[in-house]
């Protein structure tokens, strides 16, 4: 038998999402997310979609979860009990998303001790993220020694921005010394979402340039050149860019030293401010954007000038981005809010006709699983919406990483 399914973690800061695919088809087997993790209501929602416990729908475990690993024993005991668990002989890998891979991991990687370590080091410039990768690839060895365990990295795609782009104004020793630069997060998806869009468009991933949105709790645009991404908005760290449901994203830098000198705060105190109680969430007291347009559309204050923040930003970055790659083929919006929340993408897109961009209000208020234009036939600039998968890119890139 060979074996072709790959299950994938995304472990976040407080949740995991998994699926299990099988790359002979690229089909899923099950799917599930375990949330809330070390918090209050954390549980459990699994879906087995093949092998014997398909059919029988989503089956949910609330249950105190205390932390990553016993989230991840938690799915493994799920896939088990639907004769999908890790001990399967069909299973060729377990693909990690890893956020931060520094300057070192610019493609997926086969992990081993050395390169375990290396990705524990790089734990400083993403406190938010890869301490959970670090537990997810721990507990997935743990549970399964012999499988090759492969790390997908965030900053992966954006490797290929050009210096002068990655590039801090800052002391050129100062930054060497310390690794500071722009690494970019979301690569997987800028990645797949790139390609499905030149795809959508009938194009050649080559011959396209794209402005990538992609608006989930964290957000970054990218722009996309041919396939290459030439700049992106997240840098040093995820909190770089757009306002996002809980980070700041772009501010000055001087509001830190402000708040240490004169409000007293410490490093820590300001670093959970920007990443944990700021964006939406430090505008309005939301960080769901369900939420914040349901209030704003019923006249709440605070929730318009969160979202009215939220839209200014995607604008700059649009402006910026159309300035950086001289044409531009397409804006597309992906993840969670990009995908979903209509309302935020005709504010983004309102008043950008002198760049090009128009849309068809019909086909933006319409929904759809599938990547489909939601601009204006005549449009100089096509509009898309395309759902991000970054559990199948993972899989295909962590499959074809232990098969070739
Ligand atoms: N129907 C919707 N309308 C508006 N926003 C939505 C909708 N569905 C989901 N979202 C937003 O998407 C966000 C999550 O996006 P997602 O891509 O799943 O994020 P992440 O992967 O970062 O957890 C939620 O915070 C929510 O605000
Ligand atoms: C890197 C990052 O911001 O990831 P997420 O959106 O999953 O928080
Ligand atoms: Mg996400």
């Amino acid at each position: 038998m060979t074996a072709t399914r790959v299950l994938v973690l995304n472990s976040g800061s407080s949740s995991v999402k998994y699926q299990l695919l099988d790359m002979a088809d690229s089909s899923r087997l099950a799917v599930g997310l375990v949330e809330r993790i070390g918090e209050e209501g954390s549980r459990l929602v699994h879906e087995p979609l093949a092998g014997p416990g398909a059919g029988g729908g989503r089956r949910e475990r609330a249950e105190v979860i205390a932390d990553h690993g016993q989230a991840l024993r938690a799915v493994a005991e799920e896939l088990a009990a639907d004769g999908l668990g890790l001990d399967s002989p069909e299973l060729a890998a377990v693909g990690h998303r890893v956020v931060h891979g520094g300057t070192r991991f610019t493609a997926p990687t086969v992990i081993d001790d050395e390169v375990l370590a290396e990705i524990r080091s790089l734990i400083p410039l993403a406190p938010l993220h890869n301490p959970a990768n670090v537990t997810g690839i721990e507990v997935a060895r743990e549970l399964r020694a012999d499988l090759p365990q492969v790390a997908v990295f965030d900053t992966a795609f954006h490797a290929s921005m050009p210096e002068h782009v990655a590039r801090y104004a800052i002391d050129a020793a100062t930054a060497e010394k310390y690794s500071v630069r722009r690494y970019g997060f979301h690569g997987t998806s800028h990645a797949f979402v790139s390609r499905a869009t030149a795809a959508l468009l009938g194009r050649a991933v080559e011959d396209v340039n794209v402005i990538v949105l992609h608006l989930g709790n964290g957000a970054s645009a990218s722009a996309v050149r041919g396939g290459v991404c030439v700049e992106t908005s997240m840098g040093l760290t995820p909190l770089e860019g757009l306002v996002m449901g809980t980070r700041s994203g772009d501010l000055d830098p001087a509001v830190i030293f402000h708040l240490a000198r004169v409000g007293g705060m410490s490093v820590d105190e300001i670093d959970s401010l920007l990443n944990k109680k700021s964006g939406l969430l430090g505008l309005c007291g939301d960080n769901d954007m369900r939420e914040v347009t349901r209030r704003a559309e019923a006249g709440d204050e605070s929730a318009r000038l969160a979202l009215a923040a939220y839209v200014h930003r995607l604008k700059k970055y649009i402006g910026a981005y159309t300035a950086v790659l001289g044409r531009v083929d397409a804006v597309v919006f992906t993840a969670g809010v990009g995908e979903n929340a209509s309302v935020v993408r005709e504010a983004t897109v309102s008043g950008l006709e002198e760049l090009g961009l128009t849309l068809d209000p019909e086909a933006n208020a319409a929904r759809s699983p599938e990547p489909r234009l939601i601009s204006t036939a005549s449009a100089r600039v096509a509009v898309a919406v395309v759902p991000t998968d970054e559990e199948l890119e993972i899989a295909t890139q962590a499959y074809a990483l232990v098969t070739q």
